[in-house]
C-alpha cells in the first residue's frame, strides 16, 4: 500500500525489531557475563592468568553493557562491539598454548549471535568475515598437529560452521517473512483489504507532524454509507459485507497512488489525501460519491444502489491536530446526513 503508508509501516517495524533485539541482547549479555566469569575462575585456578584476566574483563564489559544498552538510542554500535570483544576473547583462548583444541567449538556461536543481533544481511557478512578469520587462526594454531589438520578434520570445522550459518540465516529469513505478514495483517482490514483504523491513525499522526515541519497541507474525507442498517436487515450480513467490499474497491480504483483509504469501522470509511486542499478534496469526494452511486451491487438479479455521505476537513484550516481534524470532518459528515444524505459537505459550522 502506497509510499507514505509503507514509510509508516517500515518505521513501526523497525522499532519493533529494535525492541526485540534489545531484549535478546539483554539475555545474551547475562549469559555471557555468567559463563565468562565461570571460565575466568576455572582458568585462574589452573594458573592460566592472562586468559582468566581477559575473561574477567569480558564479564565486566558484558555487565556494564546491561546498564548502557537500555539507555542507549542506537544499540547497533554496542552490539557490534559486544561481538568483537567476544570474538577477540575466543581468539586469545584459541592461541593460548595450554588450552584444549575444543575451544574452537565456541566460534560456532559467532554466526548465531551475529545473525540474531544484526539481522540477515549485516549478520551474514559479519559471520563470514569472523569465520574466515577463525578458520585461518585454527590452521595457524595447529599447523604442527597434523592429526587436527587432515582433510576430514578441516572439512568438519569449515562445513559445520557453514551449515550452522546457513541454518540460522534460513531461520532468520522465515522469521522476517512471518513478521512481515503479521505486520500487514495488523494494519489491514480483512474484509475490504484497505488500511485499518489503527494504521490510518498512525499515518495521520505522522502526516500532521510532517506537515507542521514542511508547511504542506492535506485533507481528509470522512465517509458513512447511507441507510446501511436496512441493507443488513433486508438482505442479510453477507450482502452487507459485499457492499462494504464494493466500497473498498471503488476507493482503490478512484483514488491516486498517494491517497490512503481506510475502513474506519463498521460502515465508516476515511481517506487521507496528501497535498490536497478543500477544493481538490471536494472534487475527489464528489467523484467517489458518484462512482459509488453508479456501481450498484447485484443481489438476486436486483441492483442494490449504494449512496454515501461525505464530510471534509483540511489541514491546517480546520484543525492543527488529528483530533481537531477528525471532529471537523465528523461535523461536515453529520451536516451531510442532516441535509438529506448522498452528498458532500466541506464547510460545516461547528
Ligand atoms: N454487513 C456488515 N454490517 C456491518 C458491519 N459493521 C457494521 N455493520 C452494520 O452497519 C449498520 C450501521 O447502521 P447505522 O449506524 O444505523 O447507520 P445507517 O443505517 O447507515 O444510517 P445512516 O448512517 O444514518 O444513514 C449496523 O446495522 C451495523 O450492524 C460489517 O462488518 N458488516
Amino acid at each position: 500500500m502506497k509510499e507514505r503508508s509503507e514509510q509508516v509501516q517500515h518505521s513501526s517495524r523497525r522499532s519493533s525489531i529494535e525492541a526485540q533485539r534489545r531484549a535478546l541482547l539483554h539475555w545474551l549479555l547475562l549469559l555471557t557475563a555468567a559463563f565468562t566469569l565461570g571460565f575466568s575462575l576455572v582458568n585462574l585456578s589452573r594458573g592460566i592468568l592472562f586468559v582468566a584476566a581477559i575473561e574477567l574483563f569480558v564479564t565486566v564489559f558484558a555487565f556494564a553493557l546491561l546498564f548502557v544498552i537500555p539507555r542507549s538510542r542506537n544499540i547497533q554500535v554496542w552490539s557490534f562491539l559486544y561481538l568483537l570483544v567476544l570474538f577477540s576473547m575466543l581468539v586469545v583462548a584459541l592461541l593460548t598454548p595450554n588450552l584444549s583444541d575444543k575451544v574452537f567449538v565456541w566460534f560456532y556461536l559467532i554466526p548465531v549471535l551475529a545473525l540474531f543481533i544484526h539481522g540477515r544481511t549485516l549478520g551474514l557478512a559479519l559471520s563470514l568475515v569472523y569465520l574466515a578469520v577463525a578458520w585461518l587462526l585454527y590452521y595457524y594454531r595447529y599447523y604442527d598437529a597434523p592429526e587436527l589438520l587432515d582433510v576430514v578434520g578441516l572439512t568438519n570445522v569449515v562445513a559445520c560452521s557453514l551449515v550452522l550459518t546457513g541454518g540460522v540465516y534460513a531461520y532468520e529469513y522465515s522469521r522476517e517473512q512471518a513478521e512481515d505478514r503479521l505486520h500487514r495483517m495488523a494494519s489491514t482490514d480483512s474484509l475490504t483489504g484497505l488500511a485499518n483504523r489503527k494504521h490510518l491513525r498512525e499515518l495521520l499522526d505522522y502526516t500532521v507532524e510532517e506537515c507542521h515541519r514542511t508547511k504542506a497541507g492535506f485533507s481528509i474525507l470522512g465517509m458513512d454509507l447511507d441507510y446501511f442498517k436496512s441493507v443488513n436487515d433486508r438482505y442479510g450480513h453477507d450482502v452487507g459485507d459485499q457492499v462494504l467490499q464494493q466500497v473498498g474497491s471503488v476507493l482503490e480504483q478512484r483514488l491516486r497512488q498517494a491517497d490512503v483509504p481506510a475502513r474506519w469501522g463498521g460502515e465508516e470509511f476515511m481517506v487521507l489525501l496528501p497535498g490536497t486542499d478543500r477544493e481538490g478534496a471536494s472534487r475527489v469526494a464528489e467523484n467517489v460519491r458518484e462512482t459509488l452511486a453508479a456501481s450498484p451491487v447485484r443481489v438476486n438479479g436486483e441492483d442494490l444502489s449504494i449512496t454515501t455521505s461525505i464530510g471534509i476537513a483540511e489541514f491546517p484550516e480546520d484543525g492543527n491536530t488529528v483530533r481537531e481534524l477528525l471532529i471537523a470532518a465528523d461535523n461536515c459528515l453529520y451536516e451531510a446526513k442532516c441535509r438529506g444524505r448522498d452528498r458532500v459537505v466541506n464547510d460545516a459550522v461547528s
